[in-house]
């Protein structure tokens, strides 16, 4: 089975989940598009009614109004129901998100709501965080040089995220470090002092966040809980 099979098989779980009349936070990436064309699918048939829901990155929003979904903007209203991927997911369902580049819209979206599903293929679970993906960081554009110098104080090494010969901009008009630590760092009890750094927006640390998981394997989708 390939791993998309496995996201789609993750995504489809996790929108059994909306009922009509949800407010709704759309993820971003490759896994969190399946579970935005199943919405897309369910509104469109008249299985769901009353939908509203509010993406964490333009493309989602894009793929979102494409698909027949009523997007509205962020406002303090909680959220029944976020569902996004995940880069990786630790056993108490802390995560690393962000190498799609849609951290802060993501981290603001899934705050607020009630129910936080993670959809993933087998291959993003991990012992402890960092241990396969670097973790993005969003970084001011201004005087990115000395704020990831700032980063690197704190043990991190690491390279802006690319996009060809220029720096990957983010929705949000910032950069993106990606940033790796020594073997055996604690990332959860790093995520204050990161976050104090100046410079730094936010982390794709999202500790304590996600509610339940769905996460896809050859031998069928596993249900994760906090
Ligand atoms: O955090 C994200 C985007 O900022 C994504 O959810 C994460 O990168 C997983 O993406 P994919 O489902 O494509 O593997």
């Amino acid at each position: 089975m390939d791993l998309e099979a496995l996201k789609k098989d993750a995504a489809l779980r996790a929108v059994t989940f909306i009922r009509s009349g949800m407010r709704v936070g759309l993820g971003t990436g490759s896994t969190a598009k399946y579970a935005i064309e199943e919405l897309g699918r369910k509104v469109t048939s008249g299985e769901l009614t009353g939908i509203t829901a509010v993406a964490t990155s333009e493309a989602s929003d894009a793929l979102a109004r494409a698909v027949g979904i009523t997007v509205e903007d962020l406002d303090p209203r909680p959220f029944d129901v976020a569902i996004d991927g995940a880069d990786e997911i630790d056993p108490q369902l802390n995560l690393i998100k962000g190498l799609g580049g849609a951290l802060l819209r993501e981290k603001l979206v899934e705050i607020q709501a009630r129910e936080f599903i993670v959809i993933a293929d087998h291959t993003k679970i991990v012992t402890a965080l960092g241990e396969k993906a670097p973790l993005p960081i969003e970084v001011a554009q201004f005087g990115v040089v000395s704020t990831t110098e700032r980063l690197r104080a704190l043990g991190a090494t690491g390279e802006l995220r690319m996009n060809g010969d220029r720096p990957f901009v983010t929705d949000n008009g910032n950069f993106i470090f990606h940033a790796r630590f020594p073997a055996g760092h604690d990332l959860t009890a790093a995520e204050r002092s990161l976050k104090g750094t100046l410079g730094v927006v936010d982390t794709g640390l999202f500790i304590g966040m996600a509610t339940r998981a769905f996460v896809a394997a050859p031998e069928g989708v596993r249900e994760l809980h906090r």
